[in-house]
């Protein structure tokens, strides 16, 4: 229970109908949720407007209406509070409401349009081994500690977050790493919170169905570094072209790192190959696990957050070098005699897609064939599907398209439109195979010594959704299968 005067702490109220100092149990956004003694937060949406149900959610039993727009009648024995940004008032409400959890440790939030589930993963496990009781939020799973919590977003609500950040404090954490989504910090999904860190990675062309223009998109990523304290610290990647922009109006003590040029935080790869990165990391070589390029990036943001974090270098980088990434970010397995590599990567937009693929092309020694096995979401942007089945040609020497969570369209439709616009060559490179296991195993078949197969796609995901149903299925299990089937 708590008061209702104490949870609206830093809110931005413009009006008040109704007593504050009443007990509330409760908070929610969404109506179909509330009971006897919630708060109704009514916040407009893509789909729906919160106000529309501000009448349901009274009947369900709420003590109290936050609301941008206050209903032509209000009830007596019912508090209206109304507020200028009901998003906004939902991140206060729900940090105050679970004993504000952001001040009880260390809270470090990424964000970027690549890599940051890889740097929070690789932190939550840095600052694990380093002896620490941390919390993960991100988009393959949450964790506190070593209790695993399925995530449904990237970044979850406010309120869930919030209750999420307080089982972490109860659990005595003392560490956090949290993705931070754009989607997240537009609404205010993040607002409220207390980061002793930002992280920026890199801003490509993405979301735009959502942010409308690169330069909103922008804004919205940087608006979480303009809203740190001086107490924080903000680190940043000077070899993006948004990297210094993104730290210009920020209190928080600046920070770069950088493969190009004099930073803080000074990388240089001496040797990227498939067996991992050899590189410096302010002038010590160290040699990681992690491979690729973009890796050596996320490494340097993981290691300048530790030292920012007081931890000592040598040990920081001693345990880095033992690291793995993230499962289904660039997750690979290599057959035993015949040594082929099957790469598992979560690249499910043309952009990721490619920048895997040419990763890959610049990793391989020359002659091994590469093998890239793709679908497209159902439900999701049709016009990704023809754009990401020629890309998958383009860079491979053979693509075959599958299903990737068809969800309730019909499978061989997607692989249609998949091929619908390809270009002559491409057509020869490709086959279409719509079951996913059948599609795997082919491509295993296909390969001979030392190719390379990619999986792209699903990366971490233990389904396939058919006809709205979740069927079990993972891809590296399946490739692992096929892998040992040719042993025999
Ligand atoms: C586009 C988007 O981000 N949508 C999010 C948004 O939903 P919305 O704006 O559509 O909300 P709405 O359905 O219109 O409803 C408006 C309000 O009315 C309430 N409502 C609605 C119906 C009802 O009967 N009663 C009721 O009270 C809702 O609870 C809500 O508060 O607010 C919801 C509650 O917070 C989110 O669950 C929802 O995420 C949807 C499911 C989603 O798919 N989001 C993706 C795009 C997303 O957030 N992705 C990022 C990662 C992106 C990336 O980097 O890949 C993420 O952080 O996960
Ligand atoms: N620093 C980076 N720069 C560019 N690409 C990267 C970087 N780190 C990872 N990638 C690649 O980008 C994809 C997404 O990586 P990751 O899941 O770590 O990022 P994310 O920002 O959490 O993405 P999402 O929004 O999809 O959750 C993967 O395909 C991975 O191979
Ligand atoms: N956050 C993305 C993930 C897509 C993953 C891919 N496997 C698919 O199902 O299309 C989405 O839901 O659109
Ligand atoms: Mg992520």
């Amino acid at each position: 229970m708590k008061k209702l005067s104490d949870i609206l702490y830093k809110v931005r109220i413009q009006s008040v109908n109704g007593a504050t100092d009443i007990l509330v149990n409760d908070i929610q956004i969404d109506s179909r949720k509330v009971s006897q003694g919630s708060v109704f937060i009514a916040i407009r949406g893509e789909k729906f407007d919160g106000h529309d149900f501000i009448e349901k959610a009274i009947g369900l039993g709420v003590s109290a209406i936050v609301c941008e727009v206050m209903p032509s009648t209000v009830l007596e024995g019912i508090t209206y509070i109304q507020v200028s940004n009901s998003s906004e008032a939902a991140g206060y409400i729900a940090h105050n409401f679970y004993d504000e959890p952001s001040q009880k440790f260390r809270l470090i939030g990424v964000t970027g349009t690549n890599g940051k589930t890889t740097i929070a993963t690789v932190l939550f496990k840095l600052f694990t081994e380093l002896g620490y009781r941390c919390g993960l939020v991100s988009t393959v799973e949450n964790k506190i500690v070593d209790k695993i919590i399925p995530a449904t977003h990237t970044t979850p609500d406010a309120i869930s977050l919030n209750a999420l950040l307080h089982q972490m404090a109860e659990e005595n954490c003392s560490h956090v790493f949290m993705e931070c989504s754009s989607h997240a910090i537009e609404q205010h999904r993040i607002t409220g919170l207390h980061f002793a860190g930002g992280l920026f990675s890199n801003i490509t062309h993405d979301h735009l169905d959502y942010h409308k223009t690169f330069e909103a998109y922008i804004k919205a990523k940087k608006k979480f570094f303009d809203g740190l304290g001086s107490d924080a610290f903000a680190i940043s990647n000077l070899d993006d072209k948004r990297g210094t922009v993104m730290l210009q109006n920020t209190a928080a003590k600046k920070y770069y790192y950088s493969l190009k040029t004099i930073a803080e935080f000074k990388g240089k790869i001496l040797e990227n190959a498939l067996t991992g990165l050899i590189m410096t990391v302010n002038d010590k070589e160290v040699h990681f696990r992690l491979i690729g390029e973009f890796n050596a990036y996320n490494l340097l943001a993981v290691y300048g957050t530790a030292i920012c974090l007081g931890e000592n270098s040598e040990e920081v980088l001693r345990i880095l070098s033992m690291l793995n990434g993230a499962e289904g970010r660039f997750d690979y397995i290599i057959s035993n005699t015949h040594n082929i590599i099957g790469i598992v990567d979560y690249a499910h937009t043309p952009d990721a897609l490619e920048n895997v693929l040419t990763t890959i092309k610049k990793l391989r020694k020359g002659y091994e064939h590469i093998i890239t096995v793709v679908g497209c979401g159902g439900e999701r942007d049709k016009t990704k599907r023809p754009v990401m089945a020629q890309i998958a040609c383009d860079y491979s020497d053979k693509a075959i398209f599958t299903s990737d969570n068809p969800r309730s369209e019909d499978p061989a439709e997607i692989l249609r439109d998949m091929e619908a616009g390809l270009n002559s060559a491409a057509k020869r490179k490709s086959i279409s195979i719509a079951d996913r296991r059948e599609a795997i195993k082919t491509a295993v078949s296909l390969a001979n010594k030392e190719d390379i197969i990619l999986l792209a796609g699903k990366g971490h995901e233990k389904y396939q959704i058919i006809n709205g149903q979740y069927v079990d299925f993972d891809d590296k299990e399946t490739l692992k299968e096929m892998f040992d089937l040719l042993e025999k």
